[in-house]
């Protein structure tokens, strides 16, 4: 996969070279280019903001720069692959979930647009859609300085879906939102720590135990943390004892 962030803050990318992001990055698995919005720029002090019209507090990020920055990704693309996907990293965005990081993780070709001030101006946005698939997305009902934060934890949850990237793909299975529920807890040694035991049922090496008791701690804990996440969901195909908690 390649993916292209825009971003007037470049060193706010530089987690993305530790860790798994990082390995993926130096076995070829990930093909990650941060690029600095003012090298799009064409005056001496590398302007990239302005005033807003209409009046208000604050700047808005001027169009050209985003264009010129963006049409240079747009006209560098992979072997074979189509429209590159734009996330534009915003308040107003649709919501990203475990489910949408499937979706993007199955693109050849993302770019992330990192808005500061109070945005870009949004004929950029309208642009884009010539040369994009543009999709505006939110990590929640907060709001950031910028987008970077954004796209480190989008990049994070995308590119450890992609093969290869974490050891054991396993993992991915069995771990919150994965399947619509969050996760069961987990313990490890010693089995008493500080008067504190494991369930014995994690003891018991009864594995068919073991995997019900995981599966009613999932939808207890949905039910208890996220109820949100069980509207919809058909109780009639819960195991008995979980229905009686729902
Ligand atoms: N939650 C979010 N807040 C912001 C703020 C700006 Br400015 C740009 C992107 C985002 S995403």
């Amino acid at each position: 996969m390649r993916i292209d962030v825009v971003t007037i803050f470049p060193e706010y990318l530089a987690p993305l070279e530790l860790s798994l992001i990082g390995k993926a990055r130096q076995d070829g698995l990930l093909d990650l280019r941060v690029h600095d919005l003012r090298a799009f720029t064409t005056d001496r002090h590398r302007t990239v903001d302005d005033t807003p019209y209409g009046g208000g507090a604050g700047m808005v990020m001027k169009p050209e720069p985003w264009a010129q920055a963006l049409a240079a990704i747009a006209g560098d693309r992979p072997e074979g692959a189509g429209k590159p996907v734009l996330i534009v990293p915003s308040p107003a965005g649709e919501r990203f979930t475990q489910a949408l990081a499937y979706e993007l993780a199955e693109e050849k070709h993302l770019a992330f647009a990192c808005g500061r001030y109070e945005g870009i101006d949004e004929r950029v946005i309208d642009w884009s859609r010539d040369h994009f698939d543009v999709r505006p997305v939110s990590l929640g009902d907060y709001v950031l300085n910028g987008g970077e934060v954004a796209v480190l934890a989008m990049v994070e949850a995308i590119g450890r879906l992609l093969p290869g990237v974490v050891g054991n793909p396993e993992s991915l299975v069995e771990e919150s939102h994965s399947d619509g529920l969050l996760e069961y807890p987990v313990y490890t040694k010693p089995s008493v720590w500080r008067d504190r035991e494991v369930p014995a049922v994690l003891l018991s090496g009864n594995h068919g135990r073991i995997a019900q008791w995981r599966r009613h701690e999932q939808f207890r804990r949905t039910a208890q943390r996220r109820p949100d996440l069980l509207e919809g969901f058909d109780a009639g195909k819960l195991p008995r004892a979980d229905r009686t908690e729902l």
